[in-house]
């Protein structure tokens, strides 16, 4: 995050749809088809929590807003690469100190990773301070025998398995705010306050040398650490070095939460959601004509679509042309999650088709939803093997056409925990058990991430070379 004016913090109001031309169609959404919306239990705590988030303080302010989509511009132009991380599902117990500054780290390694690796600035965005609300394949859950609402993530209910968590109770919205803004605010500690300094890059690993990510990193970083050496007995500057830009992003699945945040620029007249710098529109809820696509299309944070393996180039056009009418750099970001076992069919298609509109979007990766599989004992998983092809096969389309690969977003964690199969320190089923945590996706440890990123730096520097 960026340094920011006085006045850009002053300069929000509350977006009214009375107010400027520009805000007037923001509650048009509520008269279109809407997906995975919640049915909330009670009228009454919902008006409640929507006026209580209408009026609080935004979480993010437009001037780091704009400056990220000047980043991901550079990305669209194969001039920076997105690296998006983090948790399928926050958590309100998981957000505490030690978790939050493990998953910072953990992005913070890897963009070293990448940055050292393959020379290419990193745009750091974590999947963080706002990543509650999940869509989810079916509306309820059925175990041994008794049928309740599905969780939905801790802004809509909760994960117990009883009837009174799984109630859609709209005060969940005040407290994911709340908990977003403490999380952002450490977030804005470590990375503003010396916490991401490129010297302290030894002191971010944390696992044993005798797994191979940490010697490889550990060798990484005493490299660093001489090059630091030098440039300081240069007589370079290091301040600068000192603090890093790092947003955040969720799936803004969630509209009456989104929308109840969303303020206006007193400079401009243009609406800007203050949940999070980067929103996202997932799989389920891309449909051109509904509600996700246009509230998103009317504020002017980038905007992220996720785009699954039956997705036509029509549609990806006709959401472009939707989102991004003017083709403003940065200002639209596909992330593709095909399935390793198909990326290399369905992919080409789209990225020409893109192409030949002229379109110029951030391309980014998502290896994860499109290769999740049910193990043997039952739980939701992902091979770090298939993952990994994604990505090859991701590098390969976008190298075949001349087209960038932009980023890449995945779902980690900085903990020890064993949800993803695979990756060099091998984890398998037999450990879920126990080390199993997340109430959503599985995601890649600590160990995995730091693999995952040498990998990508590979595939970044010897484009010939497989990821
Ligand atoms: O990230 C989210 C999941 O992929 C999504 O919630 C679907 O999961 P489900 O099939 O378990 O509902
Ligand atoms: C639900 C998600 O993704 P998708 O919309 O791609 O399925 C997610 O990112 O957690
Ligand atoms: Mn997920």
């Amino acid at each position: 995050m960026t340094a920011h004016s006085r006045d850009e913090i002053l300069a929000f109001g509350t977006a009214t749809s009375e107010g400027a031309a520009t805000t007037a169609g923001l509650d048009h959404w509520r008269s279109l088809p809407i997906s995975q919306a919640p049915q909330w239990a009670d009228q009454e705590d919902y008006k409640a929590a929507v006026a209580e988030l209408s009026q609080v303080p935004p979480l993010v302010f437009a001037g780091e807003v704009d400056v990220l989509r000047t980043r991901l511009a550079e990305a669209a132009r194969g001039e920076a690469f997105v690296l998006q991380g983090g948790d399928c599902a926050e958590t309100f117990a998981g957000s505490t100190a030690n978790r939050i500054s493990a998953r910072v780290k953990t992005i913070l390694q890897m963009a070293a990773v990448l940055t050292y690796g393959a020379s290419v600035p990193v745009v750091k965005m974590g999947r963080i301070a706002g990543q509650f609300a999940k869509p989810r394949s079916s509306d309820t859950e059925t175990r041994d025998g008794v049928t309740l609402p599905s969780f939905r993530g801790e802004i809509v209910n909760g994960y117990e398995f009883t009837e009174e968590a799984r109630r859609h109770d709209a005060r969940r919205m005040v407290q994911a705010y709340h908990t977003s803004s403490s999380t952002l605010n450490l977030v804005r500690a470590f990375t503003q306050g010396g916490f991401a300094d490129l010297r302290s890059v030894h002191a971010w690993n944390q696992g044993f040398l005798a797994n191979p990510a940490y010697a490889k990193y550990e060798e990484m970083a005493a490299e660093i650490d001489r090059a630091v050496r030098f440039m300081g007995a240069a007589g370079v500057d290091f301040e600068a070095m000192r603090r890093t830009e790092f947003y955040s992003a969720h799936e803004a699945l969630l509209l009456d939460y989104e929308r109840a945040l969303t303020r206006e620029d007193s400079r401009t007249g243009n609406p800007y959601a203050t949940s999070a710098h980067f929103l996202w529109i997932g799989e389920r809820t891309r449909q051109v004509d509904g509600a996700h696509v246009d509230f998103l299309s009317r504020v002017r944070n980038p905007i992220g679509v996720k785009l699954g393996p039956s997705t036509k180039v029509d549609d990806v056009l006709a959401l472009a042309e939707k989102i991004d009418p003017t083709r403003e750099p940065g200002r639209l970001t596909f992330i593709t999650r095909m399935g390793a076992g198909v990326i290399r069919d369905v992919l080409p298609d789209i990225v020409s088709g893109v192409k030949d509109a002229g379109l110029e979007p951030v391309w980014v990766t998502d290896p994860m939803h499109g290769n999740t599989v049910t193990a043997k004992n039952g739980y939701k998983t992902r091979r770090f093997e298939d993952v990994m092809d994604e990505v090859a096969g991701f590098f390969d389309v976008h190298r075949e056409l001349g087209t960038h690969p932009g980023g890449m977003h995945v779902e980690l964690t900085g903990d020890d925990v064993a949800e993803c199969l695979g990756g060099a320190n091998l984890v398998d089923e037999s450990a879920f058990e126990e080390h199993y945590e997340s109430l959503c996706d599985p995601r890649l440890n600590h160990e995995q991430s730091l693999e995952m990123a040498f990998l990508v730096t590979e595939a970044l520097t010897h484009p010939d070379r497989r990821a």
